[in-house]
């Protein structure tokens, strides 16, 4: 099974009320074309937080401190029944840097209530919005139709929210 991360940014919009959050367009791989947050695979002895401050900073330029990343979210998806992806889930408002594009990401800061949820995954507008406005969760998503998970069909899913991560995961 793959362990992954997704890190996702937030700041203060530029009008009152709306906050933005730095999502990318996928360039290659997994996800290609899609929007999605920064993240991918964890690499041989690194724990999720290390991979979601080394993704964050490959794939956009920017530098958060593993401390100010909040755990919020842990997303299984299984793929014809067998587990596929276990994925870390985190939040910051604090980082260092502007975003810059780089061979796997295109980056754009996007109102919350803009997100363009018809060009993410399927399963991103179950869970995406709760993470955005500060809920966490716990989420299980079934995809049938064999290798590559981005072309399976999403069957159906379970979720949990208001989840306690402890600090240190
Ligand atoms: N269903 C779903 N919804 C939302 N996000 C995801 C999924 N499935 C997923 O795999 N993902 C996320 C989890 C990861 O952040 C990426 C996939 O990682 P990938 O880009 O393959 O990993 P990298 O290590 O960056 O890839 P390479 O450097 O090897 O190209 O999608």
């Amino acid at each position: 099974m793959i362990e992954a991360t997704l890190c996702f940014l937030l700041r203060d919009g530029s009008s009152d009320c709306d906050d933005e959050v730095l999502l990318i367009e996928k360039r290659r791989g997994l996800g290609e074309g899609w929007y999605n947050g920064p993240g991918g695979k964890l690499e041989d002895g690194e724990t999720p937080r290390e991979c979601a401050v080394r993704e964050t900073r490959e794939e956009v330029g920017l530098e958060v401190d593993p401390a100010d990343l909040e755990k919020v979210g842990e997303l299984s998806f299984v793929l014809d029944d067998e587990a596929h992806t276990f994925c870390h889930v985190f939040r910051a408002r604090t980082f260092a840097g502007e975003p810059r594009a780089s061979e796997e990401a295109r980056p754009e800061w996007v109102a919350v209530d803009d997100v363009p949820y018809d060009q993410m995954w399927e399963d991103d507008q179950l869970w995406l919005p709760g993470i955005l406005e500060g809920d966490t969760v716990i989420g299980e998503f079934r995809f049938v139709g064999g290798e590559p998970l981005d072309e399976a069909d999403f069957a159906d899913h379970v979720l949990e929210w208001d989840v306690t991560f402890p600090s240190n995961c």
